[in-house]
């Protein structure tokens, strides 16, 4: 029930200007092969074929309808061609909702030590051994068909911030190329997608002539590239101003690596649907939980006989069955239920935003709370 009150012009100016400001926001179902995906929905990251310190089982209950793998670290070890003999990830982890595999080319450029970019992709040597490998549009995309990847992303090059207009718009350009030939790699299959990723910097013209490449190859949906490497809230967000709104609008679109609760809500106020970020389980193992009194750092000494749960209507069994007295003094002594504890909790606390954001949208009511 709407009341319709009369409000003095300039305030209805406020009021209209905060809902123009959540019209880009939608909610939505994104039907795959292994399952739904409600958006906005946030991705737990799984880098090796496992979320850290948690069971599958135990990741399905926060709510979680999708993770994230990589194909750098699982070609290195135990390799795409074993996975796939072993019956693909989803059977070799035990996850059979759907997985999100990201394409390799930024985790070459922040992890591996030696490596040289060409025409045909990146060629580097393993940070575990030392061996070297090429990724490729081509190898990268076959990779992620022999993971059984539910959704597969295009090979592309992160462009680092900052870069000149220079910089960016040739890494664009290689971006492109690759796109079209990931595009051509990809063996298309009902209920899997291949999202394409649209880089250029912080230069709308550049992010403009990303998106029409991208847009071309038809991808099932799109992500937004080249964020969240620095260059801070305040531009991510000048970025996200248009960047989205070049996307066809009825197609997913994912902010990569993405990110703490208030990039997660100002992001879906400008029209993002999908996230994924180590934020809540690597702080989780850190010691850090998120909770609606803000972050609570555990192993501050001022927990070390408080008696009361993180948060006190939380389901997660951390807030269930412990105390943060317990969990300040798992973590102090690094035992490992404390990282399991302190992850199970953060991951239940993302997807209660994302629940939160959801039924927001879908009543057509603000949701800058950030709690
Ligand atoms: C936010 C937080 C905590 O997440 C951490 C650390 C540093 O930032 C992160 C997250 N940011 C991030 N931006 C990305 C951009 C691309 C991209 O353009 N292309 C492709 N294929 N994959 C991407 C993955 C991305 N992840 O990136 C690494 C280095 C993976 O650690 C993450 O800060
Ligand atoms: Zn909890």
């Amino acid at each position: 029930e709407v009341s319709i009150t009369k409000f003095p012009a300039d305030e209805r100016k406020i009021i209209a200007k905060a809902h123009d400001k959540y019209k880009k926001a939608r909610a939505g179902i994104i039907n795959t092969r292994h399952g739904q995906i409600h958006t906005p929905a946030f991705m737990p990251v799984g880098t090796k074929g496992t979320v850290k310190a948690m069971l599958p089982e135990s990741v399905q209950t926060t709510g979680a309808d999708i993770i994230l793998g990589n194909t750098y670290h699982l070609m290195l070890q135990p390799g795409a061609k074993r996975v796939f003999k072993l019956g693909g990830l989803h059977k070799f982890m035990n996850w059979s909702k759907p997985l999100l595999t990201d394409s390799g080319g930024f985790q070459v450029m922040s992890l591996s030590k030696l490596r040289k970019i060409t025409e045909e992709g990146v060629i580097f040597n393993s940070h575990i051994d030392g061996s070297k490998f090429m990724l490729s549009p081509e190898s990268s995309t076959e990779i992620q068909y022999l993971l059984g990847s539910t959704i597969t992303m295009a090979f592309d090059e992160c462009t680092p911030y900052p870069s000149t207009y220079e910089q960016a718009k040739s890494s664009m350009e290689l971006t492109s190329r690759w796109a079209k030939r990931s595009r051509k790699a990809f063996y298309s299959r009902d209920g899997y997608g291949q999202f394409g990723i649209i880089q250029g910097s912080i230069y709308n013209d550049l992010r403009l002539k990303s998106a029409l490449d991208l847009i071309e190859l038809d991808f099932e949906g799109y992500a937004i590239g080249g964020l969240a490497v620095g260059e801070g809230q305040e531009l991510m967000f000048k970025v996200l101003d248009y960047a989205p709104d070049l996307l066809p609008i009825n197609k997913p679109r994912y902010l990569m690596g993405v990110g703490k609760p208030a990039d997660i809500i100002g992001a879906v106020q400008r029209g993002i649907d999908m996230f994924d970020c180590v934020i809540p389980t690597r702080s989780g193992r850190n010691g850090q939980a998120f909770t609606k009194y803000g972050v609570v750092n555990i192993r501050n000494s001022k927990y070390k006989e408080d008696n009361t749960p993180l948060e006190e209507d939380c389901l997660c069994p951390a807030c269930k069955n412990y105390t943060k007295a317990y969990l300040h003094y798992l973590v102090k002594v690094k035992e490992i239920l404390g990282a399991m504890l302190m992850t199970w909790h953060n991951l239940m606390y993302f997807q209660k935003l994302m629940l939160r954001i959801r039924e927001y949208i879908a009543q057509g009511k603000d949701f800058d709370f950030i709690s």
